[in-house]
Order: structure tokens, then C-alpha cells, then sequence
């Protein structure tokens, strides 16, 4: 398959007098390929708007290689700019604008047809509402608005950042029939959301970024399929129980994430062995059930940002995986 983006070895570190260094990206890779929906997941403050800002040529980055439509950027951005359509921030529009004008306006330009303007309207479900003015527009209908620009240049590479930010659930869903309908055009889109169900139902592949580095990529079933081997559920008879029985199952070298009322288990190879030896501390089992993972499940687990009762996680405590300086080895270099 052909990649449209590729990016290895990204580095960004932010420096202030005030702040210090951070960070932000430390060896990120990532390869997306034609024609697919990617998702591009991350917890807050994991590197996800650094990444897209950098392969965007918003902020310049401390090294690594970035490649769209095998062009080198940011050099050859000019070149591809045009094939590259992205929402990345917010975008401000005039508020007594229309949206058709609004839209015209960016046509003329970026030198897009005319009658483009309205296939976009329609595209995204504006068509009815266009000759008004965008003051009076739901934040809804102003993520349409947006997608609708990004897709003015009919662009191979679409870029969005949580484009269901607002949106209701039909708006939800509409999204996701719109970017599904998008990728069988060919476009590809590079989906960054928070909202993993939806990442799940829409996207072939996905990236997961942790304190800016890779820790998963791949098919969306093969993400799962490497995870839901021997993920565990156990409820207790004794809901209190619940904080003994993970100290005991974690001080015997279990992986274990707690709810407030069951345990998750990852990698448990004999379930019978954990209700041996929760009994062994009298504590008793009222289920252990082998898990259907999910994206979220998948997510949590890989990041380190289930919440854990009583605790109030802060931003920048999330997974180092592994424990080891570097979370994954991926076949290393260019475009793995
Ligand atoms: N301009 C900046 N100056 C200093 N630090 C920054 C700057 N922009 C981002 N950072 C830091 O870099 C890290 C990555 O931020 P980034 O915005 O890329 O995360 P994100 O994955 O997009 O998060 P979110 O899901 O919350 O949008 C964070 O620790 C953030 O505080």
C-alpha cells in the first residue's frame, strides 16, 4: 500500500524561561495509508495537536522526518498544500459573513470552482442554512462550516481534530457517514477524537500516542486482537474487598486496572490462578469473565489514564508502557 503521510523520529520540545523544556514529541512515527481513515488517539496533552501542527508547518519541529504524498515537508509544502485539506484548530471565521460567502470567498482564493462551493454545502448538511449569517450559527454548524472549508480543494489528505467536537448525535453520526463516504472517494482522513466508540466504527487503522510517542498502530481488529487475547473482568462478593484484592494481585505481578466496582486483568494466561489466589487472601470471586476488548479499553490501558478511585490524575501521568525508555520498537526508521 501506498503511504500518504509518514512521519519518524518527530521531535518537538517547547522551551520557556518561565516553564523549562517539555517534551512534546520524543521520536513520534506514524504512516497513514492511502485511502483509509486513521484515528490518531492520545490522551490530553499526549502530543496529538504538536504532531499535526508540525506536519503542517505551524510550528517548526526539533527533528525526525515528515513525508505527505512522498514529498519531504515542511520543505515541499507548497507543492503538496494544495492536496491537504486539515482542521486543526478552530477556525475563526467572520461573523457577518455567510456561510456561502464565507466559502466563496476562501474559493476565490485558493482558485477552487464556483459550484464547489455549494457541493460542499450539501456534503455537510448546511445547504439549507447557508445564507445565514455565522453569529447565529450552533458550534454544531460551525464544525460543518469548517469541515466544509477543509474540503473546498477536494484535498487526497484530510486532516481533522476532533471534527464530533459539538456535534449532537445525529451530527455524530452524520460525520461519520460523511468521512466514511469521503475515504470511498479515495480522500484520506487523519481523524484525531476522543470519542473512541466512534474511532472504532469509522477508522481501518489507528495510531496511539503517549507522552509523545507511538505505543500502538496498526488495522483497528489488529490493535484489538493484540489486546483482547486475556484482558480478565472479577468482581468481588464485597465491593470493599475491591482495593485488597488489587494490591494482592498486583504485588503477585498482575497488570491491573481498577474500577469502582470490578478489576480489570491484562494478560491472564490460567483465570483459575487469580481466584486461587485472591482466596488464599480471603477474598472471594463473584465473577471472572474474559473480556471483549474495545478501542477504549485498548486506549486506557496503553496510555495508563483508567481512572483509578480516589485519585485525581494529573494531565502529564500517563503510560510510560513498559516502563522502559522506549515504549515500542516498530521496525524503527522511515515509513514503519
Ligand atoms: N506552545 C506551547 N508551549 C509550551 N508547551 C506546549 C505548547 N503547546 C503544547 N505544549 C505542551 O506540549 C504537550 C503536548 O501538547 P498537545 O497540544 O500537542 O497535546 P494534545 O495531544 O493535542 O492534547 P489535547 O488532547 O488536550 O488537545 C503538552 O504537555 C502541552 O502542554
Amino acid at each position: 500500500m501506498t503511504a500518504v503521510l509518514e512521519i519518524a523520529g518527530l521531535r518537538k520540545t517547547y522551551r520557556s524561561r518561565r516553564r523549562g523544556t517539555r517534551n512534546a514529541l520524543d521520536g513520534f512515527d506514524m504512516r497513514v495509508e492511502a485511502g483509509q481513515v486513521h484515528g490518531f488517539l492520545g490522551p490530553n496533552g499526549s502530543g496529538k495537536t504538536t504532531t499535526l501542527r508540525t506536519l503542517l508547518g505551524l510550528i517548526r519541529s526539533d527533528g525526525g522526518r515528515m513525508a505527505i504524498l512522498g514529498h519531504e515537508v515542511p520543505a515541499a509544502l507548497p507543492t503538496v498544500a494544495r492536496q491537504v485539506g486539515a482542521i486543526v484548530e478552530s477556525p475563526q471565521f467572520f461573523p457577518h459573513f455567510t456561510a456561502r460567502d464565507t466559502l466563496s470567498l476562501l474559493a476565490s482564493a485558493g482558485e477552487v470552482p464556483r459550484q464547489r462551493v455549494d457541493e460542499v454545502l450539501e456534503l455537510v448538511g448546511l445547504r439549507d442554512r447557508a445564507g445565514e449569517r455565522v453569529k447565529t450559527y450552533s458550534l454544531g454548524m460551525k464544525q460543518r462550516l469548517a469541515v466544509a472549508s477543509a474540503l473546498l480543494k477536494n484535498p487526497k489528505l484530510l486532516i481533522l481534530d476532533e471534527p464530533a467536537n459539538g456535534l449532537d448525535p445525529g451530527g455524530i453520526r452524520e460525520m461519520r457517514t460523511l468521512t466514511r463516504t469521503l475515504a470511498e472517494s479515495g480522500m484520506t482522513v487523519l481523524l484525531s477524537s476522543h470519542i473512541l466508540g466512534e474511532i472504532q466504527l469509522i477508522c481501518d487503522s489507528v495510531t496511539i500516542i503517549s507522552l509523545g510517542r507511538r505505543v500502538a498502530f496498526g488495522p483497528v481488529g489488529q490493535v484489538l486482537a493484540q489486546h483482547a487475547s486475556s484482558a480478565v473482568r472479577v468482581r468481588l462478593e464485597a465491593v470493599t474487598d475491591l482495593p485488597a484484592a488489587a494490591d494482592a494481585l498486583t504485588r503477585a505481578g498482575l497488570q491491573v486496572t481498577p474500577y469502582p466496582d470490578h478489576l480489570m486483568l491484562a494478560d491472564v494466561d490460567k483465570p483459575a490462578v487469580v481466584s486461587r489466589l485472591l482466596a488464599e487472601h480471603g477474598l472471594y470471586v463473584s465473577e471472572l469473565a474474559p473480556v471483549a476488548v474495545d478501542l477504549e479499553s485498548v486506549f486506557l490501558e496503553l496510555t495508563a489514564t483508567a481512572p483509578v478511585p480516589g485519585q485525581h490524575r494529573q494531565v502529564d501521568e500517563s503510560a510510560r508502557v513498559g516502563g522502559a525508555a522506549r515504549p515500542e520498537t516498530t521496525g524503527g526508521g522511515w515509513g514503519a
